[in-house]
């Protein structure tokens, strides 16, 4: 159990916390030497051989984890609580320079450019741009080389628009960041605070529609196209082929099945049926998905489509079973678009179309409680080491983060694993296995 003394600032907590980053900063420089390539520099704008998820030992993921999680649980310790608070200008600044693409603008410029002729190209003004700039390089995103003249670095980067992350950038900080600023709104009104249904979230208090109906509508038609991107970029920030590495897929006999239900196009699993020549895939989602699904086969991967290794069928999940007798029923990003009730609607169809020996593999974020908790209580999470927050702090917040969009946008959730067994119990499915997949787990339910 926790020693809450360790919470209260005593010295041992923050020399513990040294000792953390200290051990964990040699794994990491042992793992660049290992590929002999230099310990990442924030001035650098080259591409790391660690920048996804999908490149890093489990080793590096846990040795980060803890640097993110000590560092801030190190200086929010002794830092001013009032001066901690009220870090939150960013959001707005990184969408200014989203749109102005001022890092396209900085694009082999090492040099950098000054901020005038960054406002000249963008058409924004000078010493507002100038400010906005030196919040973020403040925070480490583009880098001030002189008085008044900017670079990219290794953050700002991210943020060229031909990179998924600028629209994953863009999509937050605009309608991601404008719906959540109804939150209280959409929480304390006597009716959409208790509920679940979409047009309850924050995103139609502040638009009037559902997200989904906006960018179906020709005014979101520009957001749209972003979201499209901004998906992408989630995928590479979430290490969406990591899929392929936590899983013994080597380990199945040819012909064995996965169903991706609810989809998409398929571009997760075309990555494992790559990898796996063993593996065959049915892809199912609504219709007009189907078709561009095949649409995008046909594109990146024909051969499949012509040998068979990927078939596709029309489904909604809510009231059709999906492809009976499947080994596997793959059901990424899905279940946190929708409440309780819907899920079980979902899982209770997978259900009926299961074999004696299929398996469903739910991918999600997976939460925890902030609480420490004894390893017998709850034997499936990892909890991090004390001094830290059980669930990483800092150094696993982005799950926080998309709880708290997806209340914003569909009024839906991300899910502890008990919340996740607990759905399987009333679709009759009973628990696993979790297997940890760096920011999301993958949650593996059988026949009850
Ligand atoms: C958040 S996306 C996830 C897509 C994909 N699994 C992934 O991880 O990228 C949700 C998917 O659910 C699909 N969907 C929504 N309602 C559906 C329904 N009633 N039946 C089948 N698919 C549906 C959407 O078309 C969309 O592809």
């Amino acid at each position: 159990m926790p020693t809450l003394q360790t919470r209260k600032g005593d010295a041992a907590h923050l020399t513990t916390l040294v000792q953390l980053i200290s051990s964990a900063v040699t794994t990491v420089l042992s793992e660049y030497e290992a590929v002999g390539k230099p310990a990442p520099s924030l001035d650098s704008t080259e591409p790391g051989p660690f920048d996804t998820p999908e490149e890093q030992s489990e080793e590096l993921v846990k040795a980060v984890r803890i640097i993110e999680a000590a560092c801030g649980q190190l200086a929010t310790s002794v830092a001013s609580p009032g001066h901690v608070m009220f870090n939150f200008k960013e959001p707005a600044c990184l969408q200014v320079v989203t749109q102005a693409k001022i890092a396209d603008l900085l694009l082999d410029k090492p040099e950098g450019l000054h901020v005038d002729d960054l406002a000249r190209q963008s058409g924004l003004d000078s010493g507002k741009l100038c400010r906005i700039l030196r919040l973020l390089a403040t925070r480490h995103c583009f880098r001030e080389v002189q008085p008044n003249v900017f670079a990219n670095n290794r953050l700002s980067i991210k943020l060229l628009a031909k990179d998924p992350i600028w629209s994953y950038v863009g999509h937050l900080t605009d309608e991601g960041m404008k719906s959540t600023a109804y939150l209280n709104e959409a929480l304390t009104d006597p009716v959409s605070g208790p509920s679940y249904a979409v047009e309850a979230s924050p995103f139609y208090r502040m638009q009037g529609c559902t997200v989904f109906d906006h960018y179906a509508s020709p005014e979101g038609q520009k957001r749209a196209d972003r979201f499209a991107g901004a998906m992408k970029g989630l995928g590479e920030v979430n290490g969406k082929r990591m899929l392929r590495k936590v899983y013994p897929w080597g380990g199945f006999p040819n012909g064995t099945v996965i169903c991706d239900v609810g989809g998409s196009t398929g571009h997760v699993t075309m990555d494992l049926i790559q990898t796996f020549p063993q593996l065959r895939l049915v892809i199912q989602d609504m219709p007009h998905v189907v078709d561009q699904a095949k649409e995008f086969w046909a594109q990146e991967d024909p051969s499949a489509v012509q040998s068979n290794r990927v078939a596709f069928a029309p489904l909604d999940f809510f009231t059709e079973v999906p492809v009976a007798g499947c080994d596997f029923y793959y059901i990424r990003h899905i279940l946190h678009d929708w409440p309780d009730a819907e899920c079980v609607k979902i899982l209770s169809n997978v259900r009926q179309a299961m074999k004696p020996t299929s398996r469903v593999l739910i991918h999600e974020f997976v939460l925890q409680n902030v609480a420490r908790v004894l390893a017998s209580e709850n034997p499936h999470v990892d909890q991090a080491p004390e001094p830290l927050l059980p669930n990483y702090g800092m150094g696993r917040i982005r799950p926080y983060q998309q709880d708290i969009n997806m209340m914003s946008f569909l009024n839906s959730k991300e899910r502890t694993v008990d919340e996740f067994i607990s759905l399987g119990v009333q679709s009759g499915l009973k628990f696993a296995k979790l297997w940890d997949a760096g920011e999301t787990g993958l949650v593996e339910l059988v026949l009850a």
